[in-house]
């Protein structure tokens, strides 16, 4: 049994004391406790060893106080499971020194046996449920199909991931061969997740504002719909495209339980978008937290006020900075926590 289930009513559509809240990228470097552990391993081997992906998901939860953990792992463990290199380094984000580029390069992929290639995941996240004790609900994740190719074919960060618009445009067949097999391992893995113990999996499409809504559509939506499908019967989803807003309806009609949204769309804009039976979930700038707290609690205040109480959950729309000091990140989650919901109904009579 799960003690803080607040995450879980506001995404199943039920009423909530509060607003339930936690934060995107939570377990990471703005912590110090963390900068600890990662002085001392390298990323993956922090993936990998599940006492110290546990650890790291437990942070946020005891440090900051939010109502969910976050597996601490990164979307890219699924190309790495599926043959490819990966490597992050320091400063310059992640590397994938052998990128799929033409026919031949499919030749060094496949859809894993995620029990074989991703077995630590799972053994992290049983061991995450054993210590969370109940205590909040704990996500498990994966990055979109589109997300994932952007990675695989251009081979790096980018702002435009040109490459990877080139090859789907240019090699439409190719690129939906890569997008299923990405799905197919996907949904193994996010199943895996869940009979391991995951309460709600969230969909990471970082890279699907970069799409007109017809590409969107064509190379993202229709890979994530077969992932919500599989899930949705078994526990909550949430997909969080970035930059999306335009495909808010879409995404609603998959019947996933939330939608990510980020600040360059309005809350009651994205709710006429979405409509009434899907949980909103954002959509504070990240960067604003870097203002001094007053700033932060009023503009939280704002921004609760705007969704209206009822299916939101308080997040940020992209993952929290490296340089946010943490008493700025409590102040956010403190903010959420202690909004009196009886202003909800005053500011809809003032309004
Ligand atoms: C695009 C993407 C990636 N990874 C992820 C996404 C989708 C969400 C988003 O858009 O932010 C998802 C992710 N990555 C990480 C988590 C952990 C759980 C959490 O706290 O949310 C999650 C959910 C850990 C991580 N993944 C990474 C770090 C930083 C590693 C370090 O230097 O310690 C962490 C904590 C590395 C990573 N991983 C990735 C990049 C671009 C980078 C380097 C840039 C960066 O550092 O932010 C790929």
């Amino acid at each position: 049994m799960i003690q803080n289930d607040l995450i879980l009513r506001a995404l199943n559509g039920e009423e909530t004391e509060r607003v339930p809240v936690w934060m995107m990228r939570q377990a990471g470097r703005y912590l110090p406790e963390y900068m600890v552990l990662r002085e001392k391993y390298g990323f993956f081997e922090r993936c990998q060893t599940p006492e110290l992906a546990c650890e790291i998901t437990l942070q946020p939860v005891d440090i900051v106080g939010v109502d969910a953990a976050i597996l601490f792992s990164d979307i890219l463990v699924v190309p790495q499971a599926m043959g490819l290199e990966v490597q992050l380094v320091e400063s310059k984000g992640p590397i994938l020194p052998q990128p799929i580029q033409q026919e031949k390069d499919m030749q060094r992929i496949m859809v894993p046996d995620v029990n074989e290639r991703l077995h630590y995941v799972f053994d992290a996240i049983r061991l995450i449920k054993k210590e969370l004790n109940g205590r909040v609900p704990l996500i498990g994740f994966a990055g979109a199909p589109w997300t994932l190719l952007c990675y695989m074919v251009q081979g790096k960060g980018s702002k435009t991931f040109d490459e990877a618009k080139a090859f789907c445009y240019a090699k439409p067949e190719l690129a939906h061969r890569l997008l299923q097999m990405i799905t197919d391992t996907t949904i193994a893995y996010l199943k895996g997740q869940v009979k391991a113990g995951a309460d709600i999996i969230q969909v990471f499409d970082s890279w699907g504002g970069l799409l007109s809504p017809h590409d969107f559509e064509t190379f993202s939506l229709k890979y994530i719909r077969q992932i919500v499908a599989a899930l949705k019967d078994e526990v909550p989803t949430i997909i969080f495209a970035k930059g999306a807003w335009f495909a808010l309806e879409e995404m609603a009609a998959t019947g996933a339980h939330g939608l990510g949204i980020d600040w360059c769309i309005q809350p009651q804009r994205a709710r006429t978008f979405a409509g009434r039976n899907v949980t909103l979930q954002g959509n504070f700038d990240p960067a604003k937290l870097l203002s001094p707290i007053p700033v932060i609690k009023q503009e939280v205040e704002t921004m609760l006020t705007q969704f209206g109480g009822h299916r939101h959950i308080a997040n940020l729309g992209h993952g929290i900075l490296p340089n946010v000091p943490v008493d700025h990140a409590r102040a956010f989650v403190d903010t959420v926590k202690s909004f009196d919901k009886a202003r909800f109904e005053k500011e809809k009579v003032a309004g």
